[in-house]
């Protein structure tokens, strides 16, 4: 399990994380969402011992993450956000050279992945494409079997065929009881594989739940045309509905829960000329975090 309780790390600039709580149990992925700088990478950097926390604690299997960095190194894979591999070595050399760090040299689970992400790891590092250094990556982090996986925007750079696969992989990943943590901009990819969400944003956790419960929580809009738009928005309001003028015959209502009933007896009382139904997507629930006016 990762633990991360009151974490706060903060940098010289007064950026950074702030009292951050959250758990990631055996079986769950989790997905770690937020804007560009929200503090996805420094969270990640104070799990693997990178960084120490100015308060606050983490802990992955139990293990301090500042004071048992190097045991918990030994059941971890790692996907970086920014990949920087030792250039001048090749694919397999830098394959050989992990493996006998951890002692896991040659081993099945590496040919898999790599026939698996359709890699060949020979040649230079440095004259590997960008996906290829990707998919370097996730086999280096996958190939010990880790029990915990911490994996920064660990599809970019792969064709979506390889996106996929890697989504299948982090499935069967889920069902072998791994914890794994991955920070992401996909939201696809987050509906598809994640169970639950974390959202962060200025440094601060502004959402946790489950993919389900979101999904569950889903705000339906209805654009409606209607010769009297303004009175009918003016009615909605009055009603306590979310409802805007985009036009002067034309708005937009946000509609939760059970109160499609309510919507359309208040528009029966007016000459509607048009009723269309939206229904938001969970790229529009994590957009609603992500904007400024995000909460
Ligand atoms: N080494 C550093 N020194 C000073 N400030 C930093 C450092 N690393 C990150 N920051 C600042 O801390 C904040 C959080 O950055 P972080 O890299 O954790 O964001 P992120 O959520 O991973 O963003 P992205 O989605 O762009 O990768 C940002 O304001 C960033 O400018």
């Amino acid at each position: 399990m990762i633990e991360v309780k009151g974490l706060t790390l903060t940098y010289p600039s007064g950026k950074g994380v702030f009292d951050l709580d959250f758990k990631v149990e055996e079986g769950i992925l989790m997905g770690y969402l937020g804007p560009n700088g929200a503090g996805k990478t420094t969270t990640i950097r104070a799990l693997l011992g990178f960084m120490h926390p100015d308060m606050g604690s983490c802990s992955i299997g139990g293990l301090d993450c500042t004071k048992e960095a190097t045991a918990i190194q030994k059941t971890l894979g790692y996907i970086p956000g920014e990949i920087t591999f030792l250039e001048d070595m090749s694919g397999d050399e830098f394959l050989r050279f992990m493996g006998e760090m951890r002692g896991t040299k040659g081993n099945k689970r590496q040919k898999q992945l790599l026939e698996m992400f359709e890699l060949d790891p020979k040649g230079k590092i440095r004259k590997f494409s960008k996906g290829m250094k990707q998919k370097l990556a996730i086999v280096t982090a996958l190939m010990h079997d880790p029990e915990v996986l911490i994996l920064d925007e660990p599809t970019s750079g792969l064709d979506p065929l390889m996106q996929n696969r890697f989504l299948e992989v982090m499935a069967e990943e889920k069902a072998k009881g791994k914890t794994i943590l991955m920070s992401s901009h996909i939201f696809e990819e987050v509906e598809k594989v994640c169970d639950n969400v974390l959202i962060i944003k200025d440094g601060k956790i502004v959402k946790q739940a489950d993919v389900q419960t979101l999904k569950d929580s889903q705000r339906k809009g209805f654009s409606i045309r209607c010769s009297e738009g303004a009175e009918l928005a003016g009615q909605l309001k009055l009603a306590g509905f979310e409802a805007s003028l985009v036009d002067k015959d034309r708005l937009e209502v946000i509609v939760t829960g059970e109160n499609v009933d309510s919507l359309i007896k208040t528009c029966a009382r007016f000459k509607v000329l048009a009723f269309d139904v939206r229904n938001q997507s969970l790229e529009d629930i994590f957009m609603q975090y992500y904007g400024k006016e995000g909460r």
